[in-house]
């Protein structure tokens, strides 16, 4: 929307007939769109299937106004994932190499501030209830760094149009599932909802039903844009970042266009940043431990145990059997695959 030849009351009546229509076009979608009970209760938390993805109802408005309205800059970075894939490790990561050079080397930002809050979701956080957000001055630090679980195929155009660059982390689906599960069942514990058993979890992942769902399709979106444009879009695995952090670090930089010089590699900058980034390290700073995301989930629920294999200890063999099956018939012929490891490691 331009408004640079308004006056103040024409934006304000630009915005409320945006919201009016907004709320109309989200009322027809609920009473069109497959919907499916969600992973908490409530009719509020009912998922709906919006362009092949399934989406809460608050969260549709916010998705379809940014659709509609959001510019990207060439020089912006988007960190998308699926959720609990490493989205939170793959904010801070992304952030404190971009930003490096910003900041002195003993007041990371990360000391003061979640990497939720440095390297804000679209739809959850800056589109949330506000369909004309203030970009100019939402990120602090530059290049502009924003995050979404969006599926490819349903970004704004001018984020694929443009020279802007993606960072994409995946993770094995079954410890996916095993880290939805354990959140969910956390913001179940806060609103009183009974516990969802653990099979259940797995039919509604099986289907692909939870926010940005399907799993395999919201992969296999970025995989291909990986492959068919590797200076756009970089795919990562939690797993290989689990491996060789300084390795993954390295490539992050270089895709991002600010590989690390040979000095700063001698002063052990690579090597700061991992660790600063690492599930050891951020869970246990202050900021880390205490209230609530600007999307309501309890900060210290996003660090819960940050291993690979953990699907070991909840999944029966018969579970692992039906989504290895799965993941063979949905990824076969892409050359994406996932190492299943149930060998634990902690950062
Ligand atoms: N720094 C770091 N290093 C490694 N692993 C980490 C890190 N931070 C969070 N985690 C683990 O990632 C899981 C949460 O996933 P997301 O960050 O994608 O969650 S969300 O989508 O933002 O809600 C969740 O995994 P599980 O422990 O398996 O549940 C977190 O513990």
């Amino acid at each position: 929307m331009d408004t640079s030849r308004s006056s103040k009351a024409e934006i304000v009546s630009l915005i409320q007939n945006e919201e009016k229509s907004l709320d109309d076009e989200v009322q027809q979608l609920e009473q069109t769109l497959p919907k499916e009970e969600g992973w908490t209760s409530g009719s509020e938390k009912s998922l709906y299937l919006y362009q092949g993805f399934w989406c809460l109802a608050r969260d549709l408005k916010s998705v379809i106004s940014l659709q509609k309205h959001f510019q990207a800059f060439d020089s912006d970075v988007f960190v998308a994932t699926s959720p609990k894939c490493g989205t939170t490790w793959l904010k801070a990561l992304t952030f404190s190499t971009l930003c490096r050079t910003q900041y002195a080397r003993d007041e990371h930002p990360l000391l003061n501030s979640t990497p939720h809050q440095l390297v804000r979701f679209l739809e959850f956080d800056v589109y949330l209830n506000n369909p004309f957000p203030d970009l100019e001055n939402i990120c602090v630090y530059k290049p502009r760094i924003f995050a979404t679980h969006i599926p490819y195929a349903s970004l704004p155009t001018s984020i694929k149009d443009s020279k802007c660059k993606i960072v994409y982390i995946c993770r094995n689906p079954m410890d996916m599932l095993i880290s939805l599960w354990n959140f969910m069942g956390k913001l179940r514990d806060q609103i009183q909802d009974p516990p969802m058993s653990l099979d259940e979890a797995f039919d509604k992942f099986y289907r692909g039903i939870y926010l940005s769902g399907p799993f395999y399709e919201h992969v296999l979106g970025y995989w291909k844009a990986s492959q068919e444009n590797p200076d756009k879009t970089l795919f990562l695995k939690y797993e290989d970042l689990k491996e060789d952090i300084s390795c993954q670090l390295k490539k992050l930089a270089m895709f991002l266009g600010v590989p690390f010089t040979e000095d700063e590699e001698k002063q052990g900058v690579v090597e700061e940043i991992a660790k600063i980034c690492s599930f050891r390290e951020l869970k246990e700073v202050q900021v880390n431990k205490k209230g609530l995301s600007r999307f309501g989930t309890p900060h210290k629920d996003f660090f819960r145990k940050g291993q690979v294999g953990d699907w070991s200890n909840y999944l029966t063999p018969s579970m692992v059997e039906r989504l290895e099956k799965l993941i063979h018939e949905k990824l076969d012929g892409s050359g994406l695959t996932f190492k299943l490891s149930s060998k634990t490691s902690m950062a």
